[in-house]
């Protein structure tokens, strides 16, 4: 399957394919529905005329990304998840800009976003927290081997593909890195405790948001909610993870959870063994596609 960005690489010169992004127009698509509308813009269902791909075309305008101080972190989110090619991961073909808007043309996730059916069902059962645990782990594995963290893992920014799939969607705060981090960013629910802390950090912060995404997922609340949010940060940084009575979940899926959410990043089990776990070996439809 290949969106324009491909076809066109394949007939130009290899030189003029290095800058393919940058050739794109607003006149190449037909503007469909909008899907949504996030902080920066708007976000529509679009055709390329060309190749007859679907994609949805997110709509940035530059003055907002200028006085929110946030195109560097736009332009680190475009590098980073254009490169990255893998079924659980939402595609960046390519993107273009006018004079007030820059435009990225993202793979449509016909589904939507999975927190809505998230909020639809209060709770997934065990199969489908295990299918989209799974495949998080498998998009997880990719990205560290590639160097990347992704460091905001939340229900949020994730979306469902046409077959069910769960894609990993907003790379906003995303680094690519061989180093060790110590910047301050992500979500409050989902920070590791390093992060809380402000100490060094690395790819093990993102085992830790895939266990809180696990037990929301079972429970449908994040694991160290709290009124305040001194108490969050004070519920992560004790561990305080407490499992309620309702729903009624498995002790292996809790087991799982334990040993995500460790304190000490290095003793977090790691990703391969999270794909080895029996609750995910039990639970998790291996074709990563949950079938209600
Ligand atoms: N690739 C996509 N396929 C289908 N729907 C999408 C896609 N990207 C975005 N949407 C829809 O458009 C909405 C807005 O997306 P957008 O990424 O701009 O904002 P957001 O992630 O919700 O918020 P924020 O601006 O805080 O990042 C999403 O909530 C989703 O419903």
């Amino acid at each position: 399957m290949a969106i324009a960005t491909e076809i066109h690489q394949e007939e130009k010169s290899p030189s003029k394919a290095c800058n393919a992004e940058k050739r794109w127009t607003l006149s190449d698509f037909d503007i469909g529905k909008p899907l949504g509308r996030g902080k920066f813009g708007h976000v529509y269902l679009a055709r390329e005329k060309r190749s007859n791909h679907v994609v949805a075309l997110k709509v940035l305008f530059k003055t907002q990304l200028k006085q929110s101080q946030v195109e560097h972190q736009l332009r680190r989110e475009v590098e980073i998840q254009s490169h990255l090619r893998h079924p659980n991961i939402l595609r960046l073909y390519g993107y273009f800009y006018d004079q007030s808007r820059v435009y990225l043309i993202l793979e449509y996730a016909a589904k939507g976003e999975l927190y809505k059916e998230l909020q639809k069902c209060k709770y997934f059962n065990e199969r489908r927290a295990a299918t989209y645990i799974a495949s998080l782990a498998r998009a997880l594995l990719y990205l560290h081997s590639k160097h990347v963290i992704h460091r905001d893992i939340k229900p949020e920014n994730l979306l469902v593909g046409l077959q069910g799939e769960v894609k990993i969607a907003d790379f906003g705060w995303s680094v690519h890195t061989f180093n060790r981090r110590r910047t301050m960013c992500g979500t409050l629910d989902y920070l590791p405790p390093e992060m809380v802390e402000s100490s060094e950090h690395d790819a093990n912060v993102d085992i830790w948001s895939l266990g809180v995404l696990c037990y929301e997922f079972l429970y449908g609340v994040p694991p160290f909610e709290a009124k305040e949010h001194s108490d969050t940060y004070r519920r992560i940084l004790k561990v305080d993870l407490r499992f309620p009575l309702k729903p009624v979940v498995s002790s292996t899926a809790k087991d799982l959870i334990s040993q995500m959410l460790v304190k000490d990043a290095s003793q977090r089990l790691p990703l391969v063994k999270v794909l080895e776990h029996p609750w995910i070996v039990q639970n998790a439809d291996p074709s990563g596609i949950y079938r209600s």
